[in-house]
Protein backbone atom coordinates (compact mmCIF):
# COMPACT_ATOMS: atom_id res chain seq x y z
CA UNK A 1 0.00 0.00 0.00
CA UNK A 2 1.32 3.59 -1.02
CA UNK A 3 1.69 6.56 1.50
CA UNK A 4 -1.34 8.19 -1.14
CA UNK A 5 -3.51 5.15 -0.42
CA UNK A 6 -2.78 5.35 3.12
CA UNK A 7 -3.75 9.02 3.44
CA UNK A 8 -6.80 7.44 1.40
CA UNK A 9 -7.72 5.28 3.76
CA UNK A 10 -7.10 7.65 6.98
CA UNK A 11 -9.09 10.51 5.19
CA UNK A 12 -12.31 8.15 4.31
CA UNK A 13 -12.65 6.27 7.65
CA UNK A 14 -11.75 8.96 9.87
CA UNK A 15 -9.54 7.29 11.72
CA UNK A 16 -5.60 6.64 12.27
CA UNK A 17 -6.42 2.59 14.41
CA UNK A 18 -4.49 -0.21 14.18
CA UNK A 19 -5.88 -2.73 15.69
CA UNK A 20 -3.32 -5.33 17.19
CA UNK A 21 -4.55 -8.56 16.83
CA UNK A 22 -2.18 -9.99 19.69
CA UNK A 23 -4.25 -12.96 19.94
CA UNK A 24 -2.31 -14.83 23.36
CA UNK A 25 -4.27 -18.30 23.23
CA UNK A 26 -4.81 -18.14 26.78
CA UNK A 27 -7.36 -15.34 26.70
CA UNK A 28 -9.73 -16.07 24.06
CA UNK A 29 -13.33 -16.63 25.56
CA UNK A 30 -14.02 -20.38 27.05
CA UNK A 31 -16.36 -21.17 24.56
CA UNK A 32 -13.65 -20.13 21.27
CA UNK A 33 -10.95 -22.34 23.11
CA UNK A 34 -12.32 -25.80 21.97
CA UNK A 35 -12.50 -25.11 18.39
CA UNK A 36 -10.29 -26.55 16.16
CA UNK A 37 -9.31 -22.76 15.21
CA UNK A 38 -10.47 -20.77 18.11
CA UNK A 39 -7.41 -18.20 17.05
CA UNK A 40 -8.60 -17.97 14.00
CA UNK A 41 -12.03 -17.58 14.87
CA UNK A 42 -11.76 -15.27 17.63
CA UNK A 43 -9.70 -12.65 14.95
CA UNK A 44 -12.30 -12.75 12.15
CA UNK A 45 -14.65 -11.89 14.63
CA UNK A 46 -12.50 -8.86 15.81
CA UNK A 47 -11.97 -7.87 11.68
CA UNK A 48 -15.55 -8.27 11.32
CA UNK A 49 -16.34 -6.01 14.66
CA UNK A 50 -13.79 -2.91 13.70
CA UNK A 51 -13.10 -3.03 10.14
CA UNK A 52 -14.68 0.07 9.40
CA UNK A 53 -13.30 2.07 12.11
CA UNK A 54 -9.66 1.21 11.63
CA UNK A 55 -6.91 1.92 8.90
CA UNK A 56 -4.63 -0.95 9.83
CA UNK A 57 -4.30 -4.18 12.08
CA UNK A 58 -0.85 -5.25 13.20
CA UNK A 59 -0.38 -9.35 13.83
CA UNK A 60 2.49 -9.65 16.44
CA UNK A 61 4.11 -12.77 14.82
CA UNK A 62 5.10 -14.05 18.36
CA UNK A 63 1.46 -14.85 19.58
CA UNK A 64 1.29 -17.04 16.20
CA UNK A 65 5.22 -18.59 16.61
CA UNK A 66 4.62 -19.51 19.89
CA UNK A 67 1.71 -21.97 18.50
CA UNK A 68 4.18 -23.63 16.14
CA UNK A 69 3.37 -24.73 12.44
CA UNK A 70 -0.37 -24.13 13.11
CA UNK A 71 0.23 -20.80 14.63
CA UNK A 72 2.50 -19.68 11.66
CA UNK A 73 -0.84 -21.12 9.58
CA UNK A 74 -3.50 -19.32 11.48
CA UNK A 75 -1.00 -15.98 11.17
CA UNK A 76 -1.31 -16.32 7.27
CA UNK A 77 -5.22 -17.36 7.11
CA UNK A 78 -5.56 -13.93 9.33
CA UNK A 79 -3.17 -11.52 7.09
CA UNK A 80 -5.69 -12.97 4.42
CA UNK A 81 -9.19 -12.59 5.68
CA UNK A 82 -7.83 -9.00 6.51
CA UNK A 83 -7.96 -8.18 2.39
CA UNK A 84 -6.82 -5.21 1.01
CA UNK A 85 -8.70 -2.21 2.66
CA UNK A 86 -6.33 -2.18 5.31
CA UNK A 87 -2.50 -1.49 5.92
CA UNK A 88 -0.78 -4.92 7.21
CA UNK A 89 1.90 -5.04 9.29
CA UNK A 90 3.57 -8.06 10.52
CA UNK A 91 4.58 -6.98 13.87
CA UNK A 92 7.97 -9.33 13.75
CA UNK A 93 10.79 -7.44 14.72
CA UNK A 94 13.72 -8.56 12.39
CA UNK A 95 16.82 -7.68 10.96
CA UNK A 96 20.00 -9.26 10.24
CA UNK A 97 22.68 -9.62 8.16
CA UNK A 98 21.73 -8.66 4.47
CA UNK A 99 21.22 -12.03 3.00
CA UNK A 100 18.93 -12.74 5.95
CA UNK A 101 17.21 -9.74 5.95
CA UNK A 102 16.47 -10.76 2.33
CA UNK A 103 14.90 -13.84 3.34
CA UNK A 104 12.73 -12.10 6.00
CA UNK A 105 11.27 -9.33 3.68
CA UNK A 106 10.83 -12.50 1.09
CA UNK A 107 8.68 -14.49 3.59
CA UNK A 108 6.46 -11.15 5.02
CA UNK A 109 5.81 -9.53 1.41
CA UNK A 110 6.09 -12.44 -1.00
CA UNK A 111 4.79 -15.47 0.58
CA UNK A 112 2.91 -13.25 3.21
CA UNK A 113 1.01 -10.42 1.76
CA UNK A 114 2.13 -7.81 4.45
CA UNK A 115 2.76 -4.50 3.72
CA UNK A 116 4.97 -3.92 6.21
CA UNK A 117 7.56 -5.44 8.68
CA UNK A 118 8.68 -3.73 11.98
CA UNK A 119 12.44 -4.05 11.97
CA UNK A 120 15.17 -3.24 14.23
CA UNK A 121 17.74 -1.21 13.29
CA UNK A 122 20.54 -2.06 15.59
CA UNK A 123 22.59 -4.05 12.91
CA UNK A 124 22.34 -0.87 10.37
CA UNK A 125 21.86 0.03 7.28
CA UNK A 126 22.17 -3.72 5.06
CA UNK A 127 20.15 -5.31 7.94
CA UNK A 128 17.10 -3.00 6.46
CA UNK A 129 17.75 -2.52 3.04
CA UNK A 130 16.51 -5.68 2.09
CA UNK A 131 12.99 -4.26 3.67
CA UNK A 132 12.82 -1.08 1.40
CA UNK A 133 12.91 -3.22 -2.04
CA UNK A 134 9.80 -3.71 -2.63
CA UNK A 135 7.48 -1.04 -4.37
CA UNK A 136 4.52 -0.29 -1.55
CA UNK A 137 5.93 -2.19 1.43
CA UNK A 138 7.22 -0.37 4.01
CA UNK A 139 10.28 -1.50 6.87
CA UNK A 140 8.41 0.03 10.66
CA UNK A 141 12.15 0.58 12.57
CA UNK A 142 11.73 1.19 15.94
CA UNK A 143 12.53 4.47 17.06
CA UNK A 144 11.81 5.35 20.51
CA UNK A 145 9.97 2.19 22.06
CA UNK A 146 6.89 2.54 24.62
CA UNK A 147 8.50 0.02 27.49
CA UNK A 148 10.96 0.55 30.39
CA UNK A 149 14.19 -0.79 28.64
CA UNK A 150 14.02 1.96 26.17
CA UNK A 151 16.21 3.83 28.82
CA UNK A 152 19.08 1.16 28.45
CA UNK A 153 19.92 2.20 24.93
CA UNK A 154 17.45 4.11 22.80
CA UNK A 155 17.84 7.20 25.87
CA UNK A 156 21.58 7.03 26.49
CA UNK A 157 23.63 10.10 24.87
CA UNK A 158 25.55 9.56 21.43
CA UNK A 159 27.29 12.39 20.44
CA UNK A 160 25.53 15.27 20.11
CA UNK A 161 21.93 14.02 20.77
CA UNK A 162 20.88 10.37 22.48
CA UNK A 163 20.80 7.13 20.62
CA UNK A 164 17.20 6.92 19.32
CA UNK A 165 17.62 10.81 17.34
CA UNK A 166 20.53 9.16 15.81
CA UNK A 167 18.65 6.25 14.57
CA UNK A 168 16.30 8.63 13.29
CA UNK A 169 18.38 10.75 11.42
CA UNK A 170 20.55 7.80 10.23
CA UNK A 171 17.40 5.37 8.91
CA UNK A 172 15.86 8.46 7.52
CA UNK A 173 18.48 8.78 4.97
CA UNK A 174 18.54 4.85 3.69
CA UNK A 175 14.89 5.06 2.26
CA UNK A 176 12.31 8.00 2.12
CA UNK A 177 8.95 8.40 4.28
CA UNK A 178 6.97 6.33 1.41
CA UNK A 179 9.08 3.45 2.25
CA UNK A 180 10.15 3.61 6.34
CA UNK A 181 8.01 4.54 9.10
CA UNK A 182 9.44 4.60 12.82
CA UNK A 183 8.00 2.80 15.73
CA UNK A 184 7.25 5.71 18.95
CA UNK A 185 5.83 4.23 21.88
CA UNK A 186 2.64 6.41 23.43
CA UNK A 187 4.33 6.83 26.50
CA UNK A 188 7.26 8.42 25.38
CA UNK A 189 4.78 11.77 25.10
CA UNK A 190 7.77 14.12 26.32
CA UNK A 191 9.74 13.28 23.30
CA UNK A 192 7.36 13.60 20.49
CA UNK A 193 7.95 17.08 19.85
CA UNK A 194 11.77 16.66 19.26
CA UNK A 195 11.17 13.92 17.39
CA UNK A 196 8.95 15.66 14.97
CA UNK A 197 11.99 18.39 14.50
CA UNK A 198 13.89 15.38 13.12
CA UNK A 199 11.45 13.46 10.98
CA UNK A 200 8.21 16.11 10.47
CA UNK A 201 7.17 13.61 7.46
CA UNK A 202 7.50 10.39 8.38
CA UNK A 203 4.61 7.92 9.45
CA UNK A 204 4.88 6.66 13.00
CA UNK A 205 3.46 3.63 14.52
CA UNK A 206 2.68 4.54 17.95
CA UNK A 207 2.07 1.48 20.52
CA UNK A 208 1.39 2.09 23.98
CA UNK A 209 -2.40 3.56 24.26
CA UNK A 210 -4.71 1.51 26.42
CA UNK A 211 -3.12 -1.43 28.31
CA UNK A 212 0.37 0.49 28.79
CA UNK A 213 -1.28 3.94 29.61
CA UNK A 214 -0.45 6.21 26.70
CA UNK A 215 -2.91 8.99 26.08
CA UNK A 216 -4.33 9.35 22.20
CA UNK A 217 -4.64 13.40 23.43
CA UNK A 218 -0.78 13.68 24.21
CA UNK A 219 0.13 11.82 20.69
CA UNK A 220 -2.35 13.69 18.45
CA UNK A 221 -2.00 17.21 19.40
CA UNK A 222 1.91 16.40 19.53
CA UNK A 223 2.69 14.41 16.28
CA UNK A 224 -0.03 14.72 13.87
CA UNK A 225 1.23 16.18 10.72
CA UNK A 226 -0.63 17.80 7.49
CA UNK A 227 -0.91 13.96 6.31
CA UNK A 228 -1.76 13.01 9.95
CA UNK A 229 1.06 10.43 9.63
CA UNK A 230 -0.06 8.46 12.87
CA UNK A 231 -0.82 4.82 13.40
CA UNK A 232 -1.95 4.67 16.88
CA UNK A 233 -1.76 0.81 17.80
CA UNK A 234 -4.35 -0.85 20.13
CA UNK A 235 -4.26 -4.31 20.92
CA UNK A 236 -5.37 -5.55 24.23
CA UNK A 237 -7.65 -2.86 25.36
CA UNK A 238 -9.64 -3.85 22.06
CA UNK A 239 -9.71 -7.60 21.43
CA UNK A 240 -9.49 -8.41 25.29
CA UNK A 241 -12.38 -5.69 25.77
CA UNK A 242 -14.50 -8.48 27.17
CA UNK A 243 -13.13 -12.22 27.76
CA UNK A 244 -17.09 -13.39 27.48
CA UNK A 245 -18.99 -14.16 24.29
CA UNK A 246 -19.98 -10.85 23.86
CA UNK A 247 -16.39 -9.97 23.16
CA UNK A 248 -16.63 -8.88 19.26
CA UNK A 249 -19.46 -6.29 20.29
CA UNK A 250 -17.24 -5.23 23.05
CA UNK A 251 -14.01 -5.07 20.98
CA UNK A 252 -16.60 -2.96 18.37
CA UNK A 253 -17.60 -0.57 21.56
CA UNK A 254 -14.03 0.20 22.41
CA UNK A 255 -12.68 0.72 18.90
CA UNK A 256 -16.05 2.87 17.71
CA UNK A 257 -14.43 5.04 21.11
CA UNK A 258 -11.13 5.25 19.61
CA UNK A 259 -12.52 6.22 16.58
CA UNK A 260 -14.59 9.17 17.31
CA UNK A 261 -11.60 10.45 19.30
CA UNK A 262 -9.68 10.49 16.58
CA UNK A 263 -12.20 11.92 14.01
CA UNK A 264 -12.66 15.04 16.64
CA UNK A 265 -8.06 15.57 16.44
CA UNK A 266 -8.56 15.00 12.46
CA UNK A 267 -10.75 18.15 12.32
O1 LIG B 1 6.68 -2.47 17.61
C1 LIG B 1 5.66 -2.50 18.31
O2 LIG B 1 4.57 -2.69 17.82
C2 LIG B 1 5.79 -2.14 19.74
C3 LIG B 1 6.81 -1.27 20.06
C4 LIG B 1 6.84 -0.68 21.33
O3 LIG B 1 7.67 0.16 21.62
N1 LIG B 1 5.91 -1.06 22.24
C5 LIG B 1 4.92 -1.95 21.97
O4 LIG B 1 4.08 -2.21 22.84
N2 LIG B 1 4.89 -2.55 20.73
C6 LIG B 1 3.86 -3.57 20.42
O5 LIG B 1 2.58 -2.95 20.44
C7 LIG B 1 1.60 -3.82 21.02
C8 LIG B 1 1.04 -3.16 22.26
O6 LIG B 1 0.02 -3.95 22.80
P1 LIG B 1 -1.02 -3.40 23.91
O7 LIG B 1 -0.19 -2.82 25.02
O8 LIG B 1 -1.77 -4.62 24.32
O9 LIG B 1 -1.88 -2.36 23.24
C9 LIG B 1 2.33 -5.14 21.26
O10 LIG B 1 2.18 -5.95 20.09
C10 LIG B 1 3.78 -4.74 21.40
O11 LIG B 1 4.67 -5.76 21.01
Amino acid sequence: MTRAELVQLIKSRKSYLCVGLDTDITKIPEHLKDKPDGVLEFNKAIIDATRDLCVSYKINTAFYEAQGVAGWQTMQQTVEYIGNEHFKIADAKRGDIGNTSDQYAKAFFSALPFDSVTVAPYMGSDSVQPFLKYDGKWAIVLGLTSNKGAADFELQPCGEGLLYEKVLKTVSQWGSDENIMFVVGATQADSFTAIRQIIPGHFLLVPGVGAQGGSLKDISEKAMNNDCGLLVNVSRDIIFASGGADFAEAARTKALGYQQEMAKYLG
